[in-house]
């Protein structure tokens, strides 16, 4: 899928715009502050239903104004048109509909449009928390697994029901000891590890051969943790965990645990690469991530380089953009000024837009 058309009212400093990006890369500049972040937060909030800069909706509201609201025109890969709106207001909770028809649940929309993001502080995936990782994983598991999402709500929803029980272990034992929560937690927790393992194992070898050209320098691996030992049953590991997890109230063991981890010549990846360098193993991950995507659906995804400029050096960039493009990606990226993109003008149908003073001008 990609984007035709994209109109915005009402959202950050844009009162309404219209944007036709090209079907390979859009490139947006502008000065600090005109409003490109703004725009790929928009896209973003169409593949995912949140910003990437705040969990408050109201502060993505123009301000003094009701609701924001973001429309887009969408072409699939077998040349169906899909429009889809999204609003949201102060206290609202989100209206979306797709070719007209009201979505209840975000998740209808947001699987229609498998968007990825890299950002300054995507590093983040690499020297954050194993859930940036789980996410990471996931997503890639959503948009090629059409019952992933309902296999994570399950899993969640008994999850919480485990961690309740726990909590209240010493007033009342009998529906925990019962089992019945054990039994669902095992055979959920054992699908999504199966899951993940598969994709894992698929997205290892294209990831090597990706480093290879943005950390040549380097023997970069990573490795599924699956959120327990991988030599015990779960059932065993959960038996053995019992006292504790009924001490702290919680289920200390499961794929809510699992990671995906890094090492850097064989050790931390912050103990070894420079910022510039974190940036290039995030940028070589997403980049196998969206290669395995294609390979595996063959659709099209979409792509938000936010602030490429930002420590990586023209040859990174024009590298990780190339890429990117090969797997027929819709790209956009923004900088502050064209000299950072100088590479681009080898791309025939790229398209050049700049954001000045509330509005988006193609160049
Ligand atoms: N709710 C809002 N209503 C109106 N204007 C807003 C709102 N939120 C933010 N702004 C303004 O919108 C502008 C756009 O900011 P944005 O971060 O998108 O700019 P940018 O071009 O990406 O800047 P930089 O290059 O510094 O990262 C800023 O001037 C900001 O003050």
């Amino acid at each position: 899928m990609i984007l035709d058309k994209v109109q915005l009212t009402q959202f950050r400093n844009f009162d309404s715009v219209q944007l036709l990006p090209s079907p390979t890369l859009s490139i947006i500049t502008g000065k600090n502050g005109s409003g490109k972040s703004s725009l790929l937060e928009a896209l973003h909030y169409l593949g995912y239903g949140r910003s990437f800069r705040t969990s408050k909706h109201q502060s993505v509201v123009q301000h003094n104004c009701d609701a924001f609201t973001i429309f887009a025109n969408c072409i699939s890969e077998g040349d169906k048109q899909y429009k889809i709106g999204l609003s949201r207001g102060h206290g609202e909770q989100f209206k979306c509909s797709v070719n007209g028809e009201h979505f209840k649940r975000l998740t209808d929309l947001v699987s229609l449009l498998p968007i990825q993001l890299f950002t300054p502080q995507s590093t983040d995936l690499v020297i954050g928390s194993p859930s940036e990782r789980r996410r990471f994983c996931d997503w890639g598991l959503f948009h090629v697994e059409q019952s992933y999402a309902d296999l994570i709500k399950q899993f969640t929803k008994v999850l919480r029901h485990r961690n309740a029980l726990l909590k209240d272990y010493n007033r009342d034992s009998r529906e925990f000891d019962a089992g019945y929560w054990d039994q669902q937690f095992i055979v959920l927790s054992e699908r999504i590890d199966a899951l993940r393992l598969e994709y894992v194992n698929k997205l290892i070898p294209i990831f090597k051969e990706t480093c290879l050209q943005f950390l040549p320098e380097f023997l970069v691996e990573i490795s599924y943790y699956r959120g327990w030992d991988k030599d015990t049953e779960l059932s065993e590991v959960l038996r053995r965990k019992h006292s504790y997890d009924q001490k702290v109230g919680y289920t200390s063991a499961g794929p809510h645990k699992a990671d995906l981890r890094f090492k850097v010549d064989k050790n931390q990846a912050q103990e070894v690469l420079s910022r510039g360098q974190l940036r290039m193993a995030v940028a070589a991950l997403q980049l196998a991530q969206t290669k395995l995507f294609t390979l595996e659906t063959n659709r099209h995804s979409i792509f938000l380089l936010d602030d490429i400029g930002a420590e990586l050096d023209a040859d990174k960039r024009e590298r990780f953009i190339d890429g990117l493009i090969e797997t027929q990606t819709q790209v956009f990226v923004t900088a502050i000024e064209q000299e950072q993109l100088e590479f681009v003008n080898k791309y025939k149908d790229k398209k050049m837009f700049h954001v000045e003073h509330g509005s988006v001008n193609e160049e």
